[in-house]
């Protein structure tokens, strides 16, 4: 059976008001859908990426994603949309700016997760879609994800956030500072060009992949076997890892979507965090990773207790916070659990 996959482009053309103040003169949102929507439009799977992904979620989550995968086109229509400010489509800072008829640059506005949320809420209503069954979205796209689950109310049926947080800690933002500092220390940053700052980015990715990677990884994976006083494995791993990225993004929307990640507090203007948490209306699955060194399991275990109608389930892998992406046979066993209590 051949399901029908479409890559679309939905443009805003209204000014978008960001929790800033500032303002975005409109903005366009890359996304694919997979299957068919059912009559009572009540199988609609949202999938939110994390920070380098893309709308390609069938590609980047192919154990969980495609037909006789957890979530199958065959009964699901599945909607995947790359975050705004990501350079998969959506309107980001190599755009061009309206009023100029130049790219923004430097003069993209800062994000917060909730802009981001809020323009993902903007394509819902676009698409005519009235109820979610189930959010889902990991690190970045989970934190998007409870953002958009507290303004959808009770038009989302169920939200599974992985390896994230309702409020970006101490830590996360210090790692992010480290990988903006690696960018402005290149010296082609501050110049008007789309590959500004690419050294730089390579350098804060391989800063990255030690948060996102548990010592207990390298170890099995990149340890050296014989004798040696250079040249070891992990150098040329991390310095690969910041060059594949380099080639596949730019460091100012590195730079919008770290930033929007720091800016995370689904507490801010609501009364601090655990209020905002009780007025979830959906029901809530947090899943951690046991050996996640930037956003600890804590952090999800804390959004379970505080939310209504929340549960917490753990992936135990030597990965790290990557787990996430990679632990499909855990992932498909939490989340059969999940809906099965529900029967
Ligand atoms: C173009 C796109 O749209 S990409 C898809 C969208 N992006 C996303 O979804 C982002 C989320 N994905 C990710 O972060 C990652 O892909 C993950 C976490 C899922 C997996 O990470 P990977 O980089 O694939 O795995 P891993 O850490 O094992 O690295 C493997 C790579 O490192 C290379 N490598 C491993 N050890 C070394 C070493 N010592 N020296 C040099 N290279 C090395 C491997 O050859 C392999 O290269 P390849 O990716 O070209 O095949
Ligand atoms: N590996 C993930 C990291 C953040 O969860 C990504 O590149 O999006």
């Amino acid at each position: 059976m051949i399901i029908d996959m479409a890559q679309e482009c939905y443009r805003h053309e209204e000014v978008l008001e960001l929790e800033s103040g500032e303002k975005l003169p409109g903005f366009e949102i890359a996304y694919t859908t997979q299957g068919h929507l059912t009559a009572a439009k009540d199988n609609v799977i949202w999938i939110v990426h994390a920070l380098t992904g893309d709308a390609n979620v069938q590609e980047w989550w192919s154990g969980i994603v495609g037909e006789d995968k957890f979530y199958d086109p065959t009964k699901h229509f599945i909607v995947c949309a790359n975050l705004l400010g990501s350079n998969y489509g959506s309107t980001n800072p190599l755009s061009n700016n309206p009023t100029t008829g130049k790219p923004y640059y430097y003069d993209f506005p800062n994000l917060s997760t909730r802009d981001l949320a809020k323009a993902l809420e903007h394509l819902r209503v676009h698409l005519g879609i009235s109820s979610i069954h189930s959010l889902v979205g990991g690190s970045l796209g989970g934190q998007v994800a409870l953002e958009w689950a507290y303004i959808l109310k009770e038009k989302v049926k169920h939200t599974i956030i992985l390896a994230s947080n309702a409020k970006t800690s101490p830590w996360t933002i210090g790692f992010n500072e480290t990988q903006r500092m690696a960018i402005e220390a290149d010296s082609t940053w501050g110049e008007n060009r789309p590959d500004a700052g690419k050294k730089g980015l390579e350098a804060a990715r391989a800063i990255a992949m030690l948060s996102y990677r548990h010592p207990q990884d390298f170890d099995a994976k990149q340890k050296d076997l014989d004798e040696k006083l250079d040249g070891f494995r992990i150098s040329s791993y991390l310095r690969y890892q910041g060059q594949k990225l380099a080639n596949r993004f730019n460091a100012f929307s590195y730079w919008i979507l770290s930033k929007a990640m720091d800016s995370h507090d689904i507490g801010r203007a609501r009364g601090g965090t655990e209020k905002a948490l009780s007025q979830i209306q959906s029901k809530i699955l947090t899943i951690g990773v046991d050996r996640d060194l930037l956003f600890l399991k804590e952090e999800s275990q804390f959004i379970a207790n505080h939310v209504p109608k929340g549960s917490y389930k753990e992936i135990s892998s030597r990965t790290g916070h990557d787990a996430f992406l990679i632990e499909y046979e855990q992932l498909q066993y939490i989340l059969r659990s999940f809906y099965l209590e529900e029967v």
